[in-house]
């Protein structure tokens, strides 16, 4: 029995074929808290069955899972205990470099593999997400590296829903910025300093724990020429107040974790609060919008 694990539980739905997949995707974006990962799946044998699952460290979440199942009309829901095992130590040594633009995403394992005309990022996955290898982080990294190719340039940073600070980091990389990396789960924070100490950017990095841009750190370091925020199009949409009130005209939003058919909705709100769209990087049905303030 592994020790400071988690205990993961996946909990699985059949639900009949009446609700699009979207719908059901939609619903499971709605899960608050969200599901660590999740998944949906057509039987594809004729039965018009969809298998929904999630996969979750905390019971009430199963609880909301349960009551989708049930608002979708399923007549099975089945929640198992993941068999202990050292996740984070077997993440790590499945993990590859990525590449997106200039930057490389690696873990200390890979170290010696890095070559020296790429800008590295050293993350190690531990319980926070931001390895790099999901379509919204390497579209957050894309979308700077385009801005950089169009000589912006941002002293002040903030990263919202900063997971490991990859993008924190991203961004000292490139310029002589200062980030405030902010995330709403302090486990995130955790890790995120861990990643910044790693990385020898410590003194310009900070790393809270906050919900949106609720700490008095991102209060007082405002306004921010640029601001990242890979969280889902639900909550960008309810922080887009809080972003407007930290930015002036000239900043440059990068927003992720948005289905590339939410899109639409995301942009019609920030519209609202003096935003336009520079850029679009759509990637694996996700899409990051690159937006400047003109108020
Ligand atoms: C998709 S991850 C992004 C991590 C990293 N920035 C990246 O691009 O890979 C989203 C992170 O946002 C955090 N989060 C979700 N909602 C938030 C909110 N309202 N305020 C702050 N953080 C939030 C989650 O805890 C999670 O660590």
């Amino acid at each position: 029995m592994t020790t400071g694990v988690p205990v993961l539980r996946r909990a699985t739905a059949a639900i009949h074929g009446r609700p699009a997949a979207e719908t059901l995707r939609d619903a499971l974006d709605e899960l608050d808290p969200a599901p660590l990962a999740s998944d949906i799946n057509d039987h594809d044998d004729g039965s018009g069955l969809w298998d929904v699952s999630g996969i979750f460290g905390e019971a009430p979440d199963e609880v909301a899972l349960a009551l989708l199942a049930d608002a979708h009309g399923s007549d099975s829901f089945v929640v198992e205990r993941i068999e202990d095992r050292d996740w984070v130590a077997q993440v790590r040594a499945e993990l590859t470099p990525v590449e997106a633009g200039r930057f490389v995403v690696f873990g200390s394992h890979d170290r010696e593999r890095i070559g020296p005309n790429r800008i590295g990022l050293e993350i190690e996955a531990a319980q926070a997400f931001g390895t790099g290898h999901h379509a919204t982080t390497r579209g957050c990294l894309l979308a700077l590296d385009t801005l950089l190719r169009r000589g912006f340039v941002a002293r002040r940073v903030a990263d919202i829903g900063g997971g490991t600070g990859v993008l924190a980091m991203a961004a000292t990389s490139v310029w002589p910025a200062v980030a405030i990396a902010g995330d709403i789960d302090p486990v995130a924070t955790v890790t995120a300093r861990e990643n910044v100490a790693a990385n020898g950017v410590a003194s310009r990095v900070s790393c809270v724990t906050a919900a949106g841009f609720r700490h008095p750190r991102l209060h007082a370091a405002a306004p921010f020429d640029l601001v990242f925020a890979n969280i889902l199009a639900g909550p960008l949409k309810r922080i887009a107040p809080q972003m407007a009130a930290a930015q002036e005209t000239g900043g440059v939003a990068i927003l992720s974790g948005i289905l590339s058919r939410q899109a639409a909705g995301v942009v019609a709100v920030y519209r609202g609060w003096g935003y336009r769209v520079i850029e679009r990087v759509p990637i694996d049905g996700w899409t990051t919008l690159v937006l400047g303030m003109h108020r």
